[in-house]
């Protein structure tokens, strides 16, 4: 299990990461959700012991990355996939990350097999293209077997199978037991991929419950309505009676109505009884990209000046308030740090920098693995042979 208690991180004055406590459990794939510079690469820096945190632990089976015993062989991460010297074949490298960690050789060409790299295993990498380099660092995250994943992005620059592929071999390595944490921009992906999700935004957590509950915590089920656009008074007529009758009506960019809060029946009947006529009434449910980007639309830095996010509707309470101070949405799973999450509220632009604590294990180690390439894992990934306990450890090897 991964686990985040109060982590936060200040590059200056910037806050990175603000208080973030989560838990990632074994045997389910944790999708982790946020807008580009939301956190979310820091944060799996934290957990993998190459940024300090400012304040706060991440800990993996209970204890530091820096402080476990033969990290690489519980821990695997791809976090950039060009952290490869272009130099060396694929196989060379992954002979070095096994012997800096006292795997046995033959490991190398069994997870060169599950990633599908075995024809271009001599080839030198920097002549890999993208999704080349991407299953090589896969490829080097599976290479100690280990119980945790972590994937930075794992399916950027994968042509379609190639997607399918990581989706496939992200669920067979938690059906397997084991604790995959991965990062992606890819909502319908995710959708596919992740059972649970964390969801940042600002550095603060937003959301941590099950793709499901999310969607329907952030979608809201809804009906669509349209009546005929060249008469105006219609639409306002529905709209108030809608409003009397205990149900929300508020206009889509198109034109159409967004009912909330009554279901399609009587949306219909209170339209016959103002005799007003439909074009359109359909229920619809949002799917995790709708969900998500409901729930972020505050929390985005970066957003273009023709952003689609503009005709969304207004983020309901309790959501994601404009201090992010805490999950409160119907149906999460429990956050054992919800309340510490509530209570915290920090508002815009972060509390005040806390005191910095000096972090036990100092400089940021390299574990960046690359990443990889291959076929659906048709069987289980093949274990690793016992540690050679002779080898002696050797953390930072990635
Ligand atoms: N070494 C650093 N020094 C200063 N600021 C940093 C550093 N690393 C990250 N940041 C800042 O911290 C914030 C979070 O960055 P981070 O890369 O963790 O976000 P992210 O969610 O992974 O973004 P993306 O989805 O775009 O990859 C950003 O504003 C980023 O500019």
């Amino acid at each position: 299990m991964i686990e985040a208690v109060g982590l936060t991180k200040r590059y200056g004055a910037k806050t990175a990461v603000y208080n973030l406590s989560f838990q990632v459990r074994p045997g389910t794939v944790t999708g982790f959700l946020g807008p580009n510079g939301s956190g979310k690469s820091t944060t799996m820096r934290m957990i993998l012991g190459l940024d300090a945190p400012t304040s706060g632990t991440a800990t993996i089976a209970g204890r530091p990355f820096r402080s476990l015993p033969n990290a690489p062989r519980q821990v695997g991460a791809l976090l950039d996939a060009k952290a490869v010297h272009g130099g060396r074949s694929a196989r060379a490298h992954l002979l070095s990350l096994a012997q800096l960690s006292g795997i046995p050789a033959r490991r190398v060409d069994e997870v060169l097999g599950v990633v599908g790299l075995q024809d271009v295993a001599g080839r030198r990498s920097k002549g890999f293209s993208l999704g080349m380099g991407q299953r090589l660092g896969i490829a080097s995250a599976l290479l100690g077997d280990p119980q945790v994943l972590l994937f930075d992005e794992p399916v950027n620059g994968l042509d379609p199978e190639g997607i399918l592929w990581v989706r496939n071999l992200m669920k067979q390595l938690a059906s397997e037991g084991r604790t995959v944490f991965v990062s992606s921009h890819l909502m319908s992906e995710m959708a596919l991929t992740a059972e649970h999700l964390i969801v940042i935004g600002r550095g603060q957590l937003l959301a941590d419950m099950s793709v499901k509950d999310f969607i329907s915590a952030n979608s809201a089920d809804f009906a669509r309505v349209r009546t005929p656009d060249s008469e105006p008074e219609q639409r306002e007529k529905l709209t108030a009676a809608i409003g009397e009758a205990g149900g929300q009506a508020t206009p889509e960019p198109d034109g159409a109505l967004r009912v909330t809060g009554l279901p399609l029946p009587r949306i219909s009947d209170l339209a016959h009884e103002a005799d007003v006529r439909l074009w359109e009434l359909s229920p619809h449910q949002a799917s995790l990209e709708e969900a998500y980007m409901r729930m972020t639309q505050g929390a985005v830095d970066y957003r273009s000046t023709s952003d689609p996010r503009a005709g969304l509707q207004e983020v309901p309470a309790g959501y994601a308030p404009p201090g992010y101070g805490g999950p409160g949405v119907p149906g999460q799973m429990p956050n054992p740090y919800a309340q510490q999450a509530a209570g915290a509220v920090p508002g815009p632009g972060y509390p005040p920098p806390a005191p910095a604590q000096g972090h036990p294990y100092g400089a940021p180690a390299p574990y960046a693995a690359p990443h990889p390439y291959g076929q659906p894992p048709a069987a289980p990934m093949p274990p690793a042979a016992p540690v050679d306990q002779t080898v002696p450890h050797t953390e930072d090897a990635r």
